[in-house]
């Protein structure tokens, strides 16, 4: 505890804990003995409490969740040790108030915010609810529907709609922290009883029952699998049905009940293997990395799908662009496509189109003159996967552009070596491959070749967390990591609809597990083509193919030509109206199960000899989730990637991996790596045939070793990539 002032009434608490004044143990006690001296200290009439640095508080400590239970200090009753202050206490918030932060001021008489603060309770995002009585008294203040959406979305909200709110008292523009203490010396001697929330009744609605009914079949759709929002939904109805100290009780019951999950434990793995691996490879990049000045200048070529979210995703983040395309006719048409986007954005945006400022020639300039790359500072390369096109760009740009422009591609499997042994500068050209629609989609795989320097992969990097998007360095081999792992999921997939399942059931499968969308969903939506392309690029199908080539066989392996045979017959999914499953239109979005495929499967399996079999939602989850984990496996052990957290973090940012089962790796440490050995070991035997289920060699070295936890895997491997 300080004083504002030597002669000052207002005493300030400080919470202090840098990066972001998080809520440990020590804070906690420091907060608590403040409190206390405060109360009991006579010339003291009021307390305000602050963050250090900007910072009100991110909330309680993530890591402290996972120390053992006697290490903890309850936060509730410090809470509740606010609010029952016979001196008036008020909240300055600045910059951030997240959860038990938040919870904090919500025990305070009055809270400030800054303008430019954000508020919320994330708790959920990590598998928790607000446990310090957070969702007893948000109700009480901000009414049971704005409360619901909070607690269960965990979004951040700014101090402009706080304010609207009601969770906030007032907003300033200058310093919040005097005036929070001219509020305090204001407040000084006034009630403080209708201040303290847990004496407030929750707000009545004109029908609770019917409110809560819709809200909770809401959440639940939301949730697919995920507890916390649930259990979040709880603990605000108890507040609509319960007094104070009960509802108190149940949100506790129900906070141990999180506390002690495997998908608690699975989004706090999540949320510290994001922040390591978006920090790798950073502190090489030059500093400030080009671009990032707005004099600087960042270039793309090609304004296909792809190219239009690049754009506008550089263009949200205030990089200046110019778009450059091969003809008049595509740029006009790209630009169309971009410019629609951006507007869209930009609605979603306080301040709107000025914020983005895209109409701006400066921002961002539409070309077909190729001339304009020879001053830029990074190229974006967006043609589609075509190896001979992209290396005569690459042969072109490597003329045109000044000696330390950085080259990137995106491609999602195409041999980085290759495209850049088109250039006469191997060591500044990078494999960018942004996921589809790439202005919302997080992911950033950062691919690096033989020659990419350690400075062209921080300045990717850096060209990710400017993006705001999860950059995650890996090394170059066909389909890099992400769809590497899904080769072998899309396969069994496929493999399983042969032998009897169909694809609604699958796909089922997937999405109660946990999936945003299961593979025959996303191949409809993604469009069967793009797969049918790659693999007559291949040799696997198509005119290519020798004659008389097994139907069922490539190699010796087995392969299946259902998805072949589906484009044959020009179902390429959404686009056509047929894929996997009808659709009422060409175009239309809302998949039906199709008598026709179900049939055509029955006929497949008739001509092939193969007899159709029930096959349980188990073995659908095990052959998809562990020949992709298996993968993985091979992929670490290859040095392809640095660490089982870089595989989690592609697969819940750019493949709708369910966070809150950690990832394929986590999963895979969660279940046991001897339960997947043992289960790969008999897929295996049965499908001899697919290469694609046999255990790895690193997984078995892993079981042999003991099945140790996640965090010592790589310390089996003898050899990493120097560049990882
Ligand atoms: C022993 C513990 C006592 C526990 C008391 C139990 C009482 C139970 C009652 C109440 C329960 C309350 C529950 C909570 O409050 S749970 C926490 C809720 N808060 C959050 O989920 C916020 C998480 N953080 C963020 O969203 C962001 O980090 C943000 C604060 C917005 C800042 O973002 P950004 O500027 O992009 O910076 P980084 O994300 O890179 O973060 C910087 C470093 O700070 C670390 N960090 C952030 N938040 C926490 C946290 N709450 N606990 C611990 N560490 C945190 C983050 O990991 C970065 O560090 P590093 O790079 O080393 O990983």
């Amino acid at each position: 505890m300080e004083r504002y002032a030597r002669s000052s009434a207002v005493a300030v608490i400080r919470l202090r804990n840098p990066p972001v004044n998080a809520l440990s143990v020590e804070v906690l006690q420091a907060l608590e003995d403040g409190l206390k001296k405060a109360e009991a200290d006579p010339s003291v009439k009021a307390i305000m409490i602050c963050g250090e640095n900007g910072k009100f508080s991110a909330g309680a400590d993530i890591r402290g969740f996972s120390t053992p239970k006697r290490h903890r200090v309850a936060l509730g009753p410090i809470v509740s040790l606010i609010e029952s202050s016979e001196k008036p206490v008020v909240a300055a918030i600045e910059g951030i108030a997240l959860g038990g932060g938040l919870e904090v001021a919500l025990g305070c008489h009055y809270r400030l915010a800054h303008v430019k603060a954000q508020m919320g309770l994330p708790e959920v995002t990590i598998g928790l609810l607000p446990g310090a009585e957070g969702t007893q008294r948000l109700p009480r203040l901000i009414g049971v529907p704005a409360a619901l959406d909070m607690i269960t979305t965990g979004k951040h909200i700014p101090a402009t709609e706080a304010l609207k709110l009601g969770l906030v008292d007032e907003i300033v523009e200058e310093n919040t922290i005097e005036a929070a203490i001219r509020l305090a010396n204001k407040v000084i001697g006034q009630p403080l009883g209708p201040r303290r929330l847990s004496l407030k009744p929750v707000p009545k609605l004109p029908n609770t029952d019917a409110f809560l009914r819709e809200a909770l079949a809401k959440v639940k759709k939301q949730a697919r699998g995920f507890l916390a929002p649930e259990l979040c939904f709880q603990a605000v109805k108890a507040a609509t049905e319960r007094p104070f100290a009960e509802g108190v009780r149940r949100e506790r019951e129900l906070f141990q009940r999180l506390l002690s999950s495997e998908q608690a434990r699975a989004l706090q793995y999540a949320f510290f293997a994001e922040r390591a691996v978006s920090r790798d490879h950073l502190s090489l990049a030059p500093s400030p990395l080009p671009g990032t000045l707005l004099s600087d200048v960042y270039i793309y070529t090609g304004l296909g799908t792809m190219g239009q979210g690049i754009a506008t995703s550089l263009v949200k983040a205030k990089i200046p662009v110019v778009a450059l395309e091969q003809d008049l006719e595509y740029l006009n048409k790209g630009r169309k496509a971009v410019m629609g986007l951006l507007e869209r954005e930009a609605m979603k945006m306080e301040g709107g189109a000025q914020t983005l400022d895209f109409h701006n020639p400066a921002r961002l300039q539409f070309t077909v003159d190729f001339d304009l790359l020879s001053d830029v500072d990074l190229v974006i390369e967006a043609v589609f996967e075509d190896m001979a096109l992209k290396k005569e760009i690459f042969h072109k740009l490597s003329k045109i552009c000044k000696p330390g422009a950085l080259l990137c591609t995106n491609t999602s499997a195409l041999n980085i070596d290759e495209i850049a042994s088109a250039t006469s500068r191997p060591q500044q050209v990078i494999g960018t491959h942004f996921f589809s629609p790439a202005h919302v989609m997080r992911l950033l795989e950062i691919i690096y070749g033989r020659h990419t320097s350690p400075t062209a992969i921080a300045t990717a990097m850096q060209l990710a967390k400017a993006l705001k998007k999860v950059g995650v360095v890996v090394g170059n081999c066909f389909g890099f990591v992400g769809n590497r792992m899904m080769f072998p999921y899309v396969e069994q997939a496929v493999f399983l609809l042969e032998e009897g399942s169909r694809p609604e059931a699958v796909d089922q499968a997937l999405e109660d597990f946990g999936f945003k969308i299961g593979p025959f969903r996303m191949s409809d939506l993604a469009g069967l083509d793009v797969g049918w392309r790659s693999r007559k690029g291949q040799g696997l199908t198509g005119p290519s193919l020798p004659a008389g080539t097994a139907a069922r066989q490539r190699h010796g392996q087995r392969y299946s030509p259902l998805p072949d045979l589906l484009c044959e017959r020009g179902r390429f999914g959404q686009k056509t109206g047929k894929g996997w499953y009808q659709y009422e239109k060409a175009g239309g979005r809302t998949a039906v199960p199709d008598p026709w495929l179900h049939s055509f499967l029955s006929q497949y399996r008739d001509s092939h000899g193969i007899k159709t079999r029930y096959i349980d939602q188990e073995e659908i989850l095990e052959r998809c989730l562990f020949s992709l984990i298996n993968e993985g496996f091979a992929i670490l052990a290859e040095g392809i990637a640095s660490a089982p957290e870089h595989l989690d973090v592609i697969y819940i940012n750019g493949y709708g991996w369910p966070k809150h089962r950690g990832g394929p790796m986590f999963y895979a440490s969660t279940v046991g790596l001897p339960h997947v050995l043992a289960k790969l070991q008999k897929y295996s035997e049965a499908h001899p045939d697919v290469p694609k289920l046999r255990p790895s060699a690193f997984l078995k070295k892993l079981v042999a070793a003991g099945n140790p936890p996640l965090k010592e895997w790589m310390s089996y491997l003898s050899r990493q990539s120097p560049k990882l």
